[in-house]
Order: C-alpha cells, then structure tokens, then sequence
C-alpha cells in the first residue's frame, strides 16, 4: 500500500508506530470504509464548500468598540450601525437581543461578556465590540481580550457625562486608545440646546484626559431612530456620518512589521564552534543577517551583531514579527544569556523597575484570590518571557479587593524592559491574582534605595498587615 494512502489514517490514528501492525491496521479501515482512492484524492482537492465564506484580507482591519456610561445607548448604536451597512451589503443585520446576549468568554480564567459584530466601510473591515455591563469593559479593556485601537464613545443628551463616561475614558488613555469619535445619543429625546451643552461638556471632558477636544469628531443623533429607520435626518444619516468619522480620524494602527525589531528571549543555547544562540518568537519588525542588536535585561545590557537566523533548523536571511526564529549573536557568551532577556533593534527599548499600573484583580469565582492586595505586599509580575517580585503601592486606595480595578505601582528588584500599555500578569504564589497593563514608567530608583525601600516597606507591610 501506498504510503500516502496510509498517512492520513496514522494522522486520524493514535496506534503505535510499529510497521507491521500499521499496515494492517490501514489495510482493514480501507477495506471496511470500501476506500476508493480516486474518491479520497477527490476529497483532498476539493475546494472550500460552496457557500463557506473566505476571509479577505483586502482592507486594514481595525478592532473598535463602544464605550459610555451605562444605558446610553452602547448595544442600540452597535445593532443600528450593523442595520444602517446591512443595506449597503457591508454588514449583517445583528439584533439589539443578539449583541445584549453574548456567549460569555472564558478566557485565561476571566469570563467576559462581550460581543463582536463585524462590518466593513468603504475603506476598513472592522470588527466591533460591545459589552454589556461596566465590570465587563473595564475587564476586556485590562486584559486586552479584544484589543481596541479606537473607541465610539457613547454620551446620551439626556444625561451628559457621567461617571462611567469618565473612567472608561481614562482607562482608554491609560491602555494606548489614542483617537476616539463621539456620538451624542438620543437626540429624539433632548432639544438642541441641550445637545450643545452635552457638546461643549465632553470636550472639556477629552481635553481633560490628554485626548484632542477641539478636534475629536462628534456626531449628534438618535442610534434608536436609525435602528428603527424612522426620522433619518437624526438616524440613519448620523450613523453613516458617525461611521465617515470613525474612518477618517481614527488612525490605523502602524503594523508589527513596520516597527523596530524585538524579540523577548524564550531560551539560550550554544552551538559548539558557532557561538551562542537565543531563540523566541519575533514581537515586532525584520531583522536581517549582519544586524546589529541589542540585548537588555536584569540590570545588564549587550551590544551584539547577528551572525544567523534560523527556522525550523533551515537558515535564513531574515525573520519577521510572529516568526519563531533563534538567531546566532556575537561576542555573547552562553551564560550570560538567560530567558526574560529581550533583544531588539539598539536604542528602541528601554529598562525600568517601577511603573504604575492599571490593574484588574480577579474575584475567587474567576480563579482570583479571596485576601485582598494590601499596601507593600510582594507578588510576581509575568511580562513577555520575563517574570519579576515587585513590591506594589496601591493608589488612590488602601485597599484592593478581588473583583476590583484600581490603579498600582510597582516597584522590582531588577530593571526590565517593558514600556507603556505593555500587558502583564500578576501572581501570588500558585494563584493568577489579576492582570494589569502599565501606564506609566515611573523614574528607576537606584539599586541602593531599593534595597533601603525595600527594608522600609517589609517593615511598613508587617505594621500594615498587623493592622488588618
Ligand atoms: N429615546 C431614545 N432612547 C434610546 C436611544 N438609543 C437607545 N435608547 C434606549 O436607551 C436604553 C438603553 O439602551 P442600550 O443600547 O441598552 O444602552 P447600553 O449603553 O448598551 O446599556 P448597558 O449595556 O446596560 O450599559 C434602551 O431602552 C434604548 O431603547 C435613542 O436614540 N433615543
Ligand atoms: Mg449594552
């Protein structure tokens, strides 16, 4: 028998290896499944099934979502503006009830309520995240389960800002989003004087959390008269102006590729005659054979040249953003490489240890801990292949319970790479306590003061943990 009539079955097989036996073993499947061969290459040639959409990779895609305080009209807007590009055969057609009934995501132990709706305008694909609840948005926005590169913030001119306007706001600063579009909601409901107040009032608000006030677009209308395609001077026609907004201002993302070299290590290696080689998975940009890089990591930091790259142990003459390469460096030695360490184009990556941070604490039903985060208490922080203990400092709080978000300093024994709106995880022993994103380096503190900080804070953190 043919060995590529037997592959497909050792696929589908978990039977050992033995030949004998396999042959038999593929002898009596073709027989009982009356093989025909000309049937089966029929199969494998087959085109995709009729009907069964293809991705197209013929416009940048973007990932956006709604935000706004609660009841403004988030889910209505996400369902008008998929009704509104349905009839130009841009988008399906998704109910209110099937945007506000979105499975639950369990991921990395988190469960987030989110829907995606997907849509294209002339110029984007995009794909659209709602949520249906406060604590759900602040989850996905930490986490980053659906990174946003840009925000519809919703405001309804009945209410103006409110509270959740405002944190979601500053969680879209803190996380990287850098442009937003506005859309005053529910028109109908207030007259224009009123729709002008609520006007002048978000951008004071968007100045006041570093965004461009004076010229962030905002669109005025009703996302209930468009998804009930009544009145479309304040319907329909707003939503096509929200979306031209959207297209226009929000910006698309410069892509991986364009960006500087860098590649956290995941392992080190040497190749006895060559050299050392470190390998891990390419984050962001190209590089080439003969490039010089630099190493970074734990206090230290290297200038090399790359002398190889390799994949899949063939040799190549670059690697690019989402390759799994290991590449052979120069004048390093072996032992004093070590996993954690990142390697990138000299003089785009900077070490630090201490950062503020923006941090959602998992509850204990979410795999989260049940003791809250006191001031001063160490835990581990895991950031691309690195991990570190840091000593945090809660802000604004004195206290951060599981469940909640507040915002973290933390301070580590060691400088590491890492920059803003970079993710991370925090741990406490065994257990995934939360995850954060970081949103501002802070300046480093000199090994010695850490050291003498560090005495002071166990000393404050015994006294603090005395006292709860
Ligand atoms: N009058 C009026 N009501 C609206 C408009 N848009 C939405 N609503 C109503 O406002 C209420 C809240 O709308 P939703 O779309 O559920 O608001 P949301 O922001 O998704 O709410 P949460 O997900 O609970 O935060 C619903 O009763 C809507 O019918 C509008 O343009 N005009
Ligand atoms: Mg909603």
């Amino acid at each position: 028998m043919a060995a590529y009539m037997i592959r497909p079955l050792l696929e589908s097989s978990k039977m050992s290896t033995k030949p004998a036996l396999l042959l038999k073993y593929a002898q009596k499947v073709l027989t009982a499944q009356k093989f025909n061969f000309s049937v089966y290459s029929r199969l494998c040639a087959a085109p995709p099934a009729a009907g069964k959409k293809v991705f197209a990779r013929d416009k940048p895609h973007l990932n956006i979502g709604t935000i706004g305080h609660v009841d403004h009209g988030k889910t209505t807007l996400t369902a008008a503006i998929t009704k509104v590009l349905a009839g130009e055969k841009k988008a399906a057609f998704k109910e209110y009830a099937d945007i506000d009934n979105a499975p639950e995501e369990r991921k990395r132990g988190i469960t987030i309520n989110a829907a995606t709706v997907e849509y294209e305008t002339a110029n984007r694909h995009y794909g659209h995240v709602d949520c249906p609840g406060h604590a759900d948005y602040i989850k996905n926005m930490i986490t980053g389960t659906t990174q946003m590169d840009g925000a519809i913030l919703v405001v309804a001119a009945t209410d103006g800002t409110m509270p959740q306007t405002r944190e979601h706001l500053l969680l879209s600063k803190q996380i990287g989003i850098k442009r937003l579009v506005v859309f005053v909601n529910k028109a109908d409901a207030a007259d224009t004087e009123m729709q002008e107040l609520v006007e002048m009032e978000i951008r004071e608000l968007l100045t006041e959390f570093g965004f461009n006030g004076d010229e962030t677009p905002i669109v005025i209308g009703s996302a209930l008269k468009a998804l009930e395609g009544a009145e479309p001077e304040i319907g329909e026609e707003r939503v096509k102006e929200l979306l031209e907004a959207v297209d226009s201002y929000i910006q698309t993302p410069e892509r991986d590729l364009d960006k500087p070299f860098f590649m956290p290590i995941d392992s080190c290696f040497s190749i006895p005659g060559r050299g050392t080689v470190i390998s891990g998975k390419v984050e962001r940009g190209v590089v080439k054979k003969g490039d010089e890089c630099e190493i970074m990591g734990y206090d230290k930091k290297w200038k090399s040249n790359i002398t190889g790259i390799e994949m899949f142990k063939k040799s190549l003459d670059r690697g690019e953003a989402g390759d799994q390469m290991g590449a052979l460096i120069k004048g390093v030695k072996r032992d004093e490489m070590r996993r954690g360490l990142c390697i990138g184009k000299p003089g785009t990556m900077e070490m630090h240890n201490r950062f503020e941070a923006q941090i959602y604490l998992l509850s204990k039903d979410e795999g989260g801990r049940d003791k809250p985060v006191t001031p001063f208490s160490q835990v581990i922080t895991f950031c691309n292949t690195w991990s570190q203990p840091a000593l945090l400092e809660i802000v604004d709080k004195d206290l951060l319970m599981p469940g909640e978000d507040g915002k973290l300093v933390f301070n580590m024994f060691r400088k590491m790479v890492l920059e803003n709106n970079q993710r991370f995880t925090v741990r406490d022993g065994q257990v995934t306590m939360g995850y954060g994103v970081i949103s501002k380096v802070l300046p480093d503190r000199d090994p010695e003061e850490l050291e003498e900080t560090r005495k002071k804070l166990k000393k404050q953190r015994k006294a603090t943990e005395e006292n709860y």
